[in-house]
């Protein structure tokens, strides 16, 4: 994101955006059940589960072609991560320069693997183990992104009302740099956008005419995903997780 698309409304529109991402990555990982045997720790890779070793060399890949230059491209194991093997482009500094090492990274791996996808998979094992954690990743990696364009949120409220943010900063007033960064009404319109969303791009699309069954008006329990768990999913951990950067951001934005 550069100077120029730095206001509110245009790093709103990127995150709503991010919300399609989402939605999509959790109907393809909705393809395949649980598939447990993917996350228990195996021998092979040193006692660490498959979707653990999947990501880890994933993200080694990712690195040598270029990613993770951004500051909202966070990877879940930063230790020792090569650096690009090609050219990259300077993408335009428009945070501050710590905004790179904010990452909540650790929280949204547990929060994925312990609590949403019981949610949003069917109990049971169909062997396709490198295709799911291959379908976890591009999850992770969504939810990741959309979480830490907090930063970028939180550079906007900061330069439109440094009067009211510096003094909570000083501070260190985490409670109430939350307050004032929080828009009740915004985040209604966020879940029931991701609600709609899911109901529209998870039903089965026929060339059939059916008054009852229009775009948009199929039954939940039609959908490749839940839309109640895309809802519940930003209600409780994406939201949060994005306020946690926004916070995480405004105490050392002064530094
Ligand atoms: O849009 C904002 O102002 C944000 O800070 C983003 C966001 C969100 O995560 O969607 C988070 C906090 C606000 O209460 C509303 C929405």
């Amino acid at each position: 994101m550069g100077e120029a698309e730095l206001s509110l409304a245009a790093v709103r529109d990127a995150l709503v955006r991010e919300e399609d991402s989402i939605v999509f990555a959790l109907i393809e990982r909705a393809r395949r059940p649980r598939n447990a045997p993917a996350y228990a720790a195996a021998a092979a890779a040193g006692g660490r589960s498959l979707a653990e070793f999947f990501v880890r060399e994933a993200e080694v890949l990712h690195a040598k072609a270029g990613q993770y230059q951004k500051p909202e491209d966070v990877p879940f194991f930063p230790q020792d991560l090569p650096s690009p093997l090609f050219p990259t482009k300077d993408y335009p500094k428009v945070l501050h320069s710590f905004a790179s090492s904010v990452s909540v990274n650790d929280a949204i791996w547990k929060m994925y693997f312990n609590e949403l996808l019981p949610l949003f998979t069917v109990d049971g094992d169909d062997g396709n183990y490198a295709e799911t954690v291959a379908l976890d990743f591009a999850c992770l990696k969504a939810l990741s992104r959309r979480i830490h364009i907090g930063k970028y949120v939180a550079e906007v409220k900061f330069k439109d009302a440094s009067q009211d943010y510096s003094p909570l900063i000083r501070a260190k007033d985490t409670k109430a740099l939350m307050n004032l960064l929080t828009f009740k009404a915004v985040e209604e319109k966020v879940k029931r956008r991701v609600e709609k969303k899911a109901r529209i791009f998870g039903q089965n699309v026929t060339l059939e005419d059916n008054a009852d069954k229009q775009e948009g008006n199929a039954g939940d329990s039609e959908c490749k995903v839940n839309p109640e768990v895309l809802s519940k999913l930003y209600d409780l951990w994406v939201m949060p997780l994005t306020k946690d950067v926004e916070v995480e951001y405004l105490l050392r934005r002064l530094d």
